[in-house]
């Protein structure tokens, strides 16, 4: 079996800046976007992600809703820790905990979907 080592990939200070940053606005010019298979979150080839179309859609409508429906905080005092835990997936090193309280206006919104 033949395993590519994407988190080099992403992480590789040769081809990003500053690669631990987080700075989405890395992609507003879509620096990494297919070119040169930098940034490959669906996998590339015949057996990259046939999902990605779907996924591109209702990320965004997802991500959207969730943050204009309810109200998040951080569980714990500290600051989120954003450490990886080494595997073969990219998983958080501790778990987040958060509250979500539903956003005023909103519940009779939502029992209507
Ligand atoms: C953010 C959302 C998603 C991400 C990041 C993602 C990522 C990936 C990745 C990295 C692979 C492996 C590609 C490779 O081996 O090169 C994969 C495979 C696959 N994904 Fe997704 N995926 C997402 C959403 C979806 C959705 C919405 C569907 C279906 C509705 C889907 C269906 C599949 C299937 C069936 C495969 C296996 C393809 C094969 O082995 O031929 N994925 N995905």
């Amino acid at each position: 079996m033949l395993l590519v080592n994407m988190w080099a990939i992403q992480n590789d200070p040769k081809i990003w800046v500053d690669p631990e940053k987080f700075r989405p606005e890395r992609f507003e010019d879509n620096e990494g976007m297919r070119d040169g298979f930098k940034f490959l979150p669906f996998g590339t080839g015949t057996r990259r992600c046939p999902g990605e179309g779907l996924a591109m859609c209702v990320i965004g409508l997802i991500l959207g809703s969730l943050i204009q429906c309810f109200e998040w905080e951080n569980a714990n005092e500290e600051m989120v820790d954003m450490r990886e835990k080494s595997g073969f997936q990219l998983a958080k090193d501790r778990p987040l905990h958060v509250k979500c309280r539903i956003r005023p206006g909103m519940a009779e919104v939502l029992s209507q979907i």
